[in-house]
């Protein structure tokens, strides 16, 4: 089963009218250890292989969703980067991403307060990068019950008050809960871009007004 809540109502796929190939660059975060490369492996081979190693990578990977071809650009990421200490998010991660996957392992307190963190750190920058991209969270590791650390109700209530999506799943069991947030992060991504182009074209409307009505007024 997968434990999942959505941040808003779900996009309304007419909003995008051409049928282009759609691009998303999706970015994955989270302390070290909590499953970043498995959850990455699973969505692009769907197998759960066990070990991944300590390689940082940008995968490729283009599918058919809805009759439309959809390229994901993927950054696995690694914790802990050039000494900024963990949970740290690089200006041009920030500038690069579409989306962001914080992923935190249901058995590792830790590994969820560095989500909470990063979570801050997205919002924060805000400011700096007007239309701050989605976020989902993600409490991996769902199989290992027994070693439980963190229940449901505190990632879905860090989801709800800081509107990202959530999802609790198991990256070494099931395929479709991966595929789930991957998916989710799509429509959260085609959504904010829809409404970034809704506003772009109504700034444009009034710069149009204000430009003819400034000019009567001068006359
Ligand atoms: N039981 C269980 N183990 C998992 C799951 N996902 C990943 N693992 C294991 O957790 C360990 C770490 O997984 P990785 O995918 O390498 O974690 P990572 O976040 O990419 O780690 P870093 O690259 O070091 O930051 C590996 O031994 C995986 O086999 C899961 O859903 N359940």
């Amino acid at each position: 089963m997968v434990v999942q809540v959505n941040p808003r109502t779900r996009h309304n796929k007419a909003m995008e009218g051409s049928q282009q190939k759609v691009e998303v660059n999706v970015l994955l975060l989270g302390a070290e250890s909590v499953g970043k490369s498995a959850l990455t492996v699973r969505f692009l081979t769907r197998r759960f292989i066990g070990e991944y190693g300590d390689i940082e990578s940008i995968y490729s990977h283009t599918d058919r969703i809805d009759g439309r071809e959809i390229c994901f650009n993927i950054w696995d990421s690694l914790c802990s980067q050039n000494g900024e200490g963990e949970g740290h998010i690089s200006e041009r991660q920030l500038q690069w991403t579409d989306g962001f996957i914080l992923v935190y392992s249901i058995c590792d307190r830790a590994s969820f307060n560095v989500v909470q963190q990063q979570v801050q750190r997205i919002r924060q920058a805000k400011s700096k990068f007007p239309g701050t991209p989605p976020i989902i969270i993600v409490g991996n590791k769902r199989d290992l019950q027994h070693r439980r650390t963190v229940s449901s109700e505190e990632g879905r209530i860090l989801a709800l008050s800081t509107d990202c999506g959530f999802f609790e799943i198991s990256a070494a069991e099931t395929y479709h809960g991966v595929l789930l947030v991957f998916h989710e992060l799509l429509d959260l991504i085609r959504e904010a871009r829809a409404l970034k182009k809704g506003a772009a074209g109504i700034k444009g409307i009034v710069r149009s007004m204000s430009a003819v009505f400034g000019r009567k007024r001068t006359e």
